[in-house]
């Protein structure tokens, strides 16, 4: 939701979508979530900037990584935030762009190094698609039945960015924002 309060041009986008997927029916169901093409490039982007977990839960195990040898025992810690942000891998990193995975096979299950939000390997997160679908939905439906604008008195370089240092990745303070109701048509059959 901030990503797209800051970019009013993804969130017309992201809205447009929901709305024409589920227009005539009123509400956001689970039944054309499959078809939120866009948003879910908005879902990968968020995972790609703010991965919830920034640094992978430390593993212990003897193998070699680019010719160096981790002896058994060596605590690794990855760093899925970096590597999110790696301007080797994504063009112009720092910039929120959902398009860049409009068209594209970079996915977060474990197989493209770059973008590893739930982790890679034998122990990535079994939870995946679970997480998922509590992102999507209700995410779908904050778009589908509000337009959202800042809260009273605050500009876009108000915009409080400010991290929580700890395990998982949070905002230090809450986001608010000013929920608009849209009145979507109900087509009767
Ligand atoms: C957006 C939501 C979520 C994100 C970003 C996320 C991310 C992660 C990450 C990065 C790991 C560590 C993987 C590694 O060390 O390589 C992990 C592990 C795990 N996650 Fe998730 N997770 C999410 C939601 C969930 C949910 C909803 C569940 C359960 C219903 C879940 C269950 C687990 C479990 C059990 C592990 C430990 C797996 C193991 O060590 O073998 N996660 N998750």
């Amino acid at each position: 939701m901030l990503e797209m309060i800051k970019n009013p041009r993804v969130m017309t986008k992201a809205q447009a979508e929901v709305r024409q997927v589920f227009e005539g029916k009123g509400n956001v169901d689970e039944t054309g979530v499959h078809q939120l093409k866009y948003l879910k490039c908005v879902i990968k982007e968020t995972l790609r900037l703010y991965p919830v977990i920034p640094l992978l839960i430390p593993r212990e195990s003897s193998c070699v990584v680019n010719g160096f040898e981790i002896p058994a025992k060596t605590r690794v810690i990855v760093n899925a935030w970096a590597i999110g942000r790696d301007p080797n891998y994504w063009i112009e990193p720092e910039m929120f762009e959902p398009e860049r995975f409009v068209n594209s096979s970079v996915h977060f299950m474990g197989t493209n190094f770059e973008f590893i939000p739930f982790g890679a390997g034998m122990r990535i997160c079994p939870g995946i698609l679970f997480a998922l679908q509590n992102v999507e939905l209700p995410l779908a439906q904050l778009l589908f039945h509000f337009d959202w604008k800042f809260s009273w008195g605050m500009k876009q370089e108000d915009m409080d960015m400010t991290e929580k240092f700890g395990v998982s990745m949070k905002r230090e303070n809450d986001l608010v924002l000013v929920p608009g109701p849209y009145h979507a048509s109900i087509t009767i059959a």
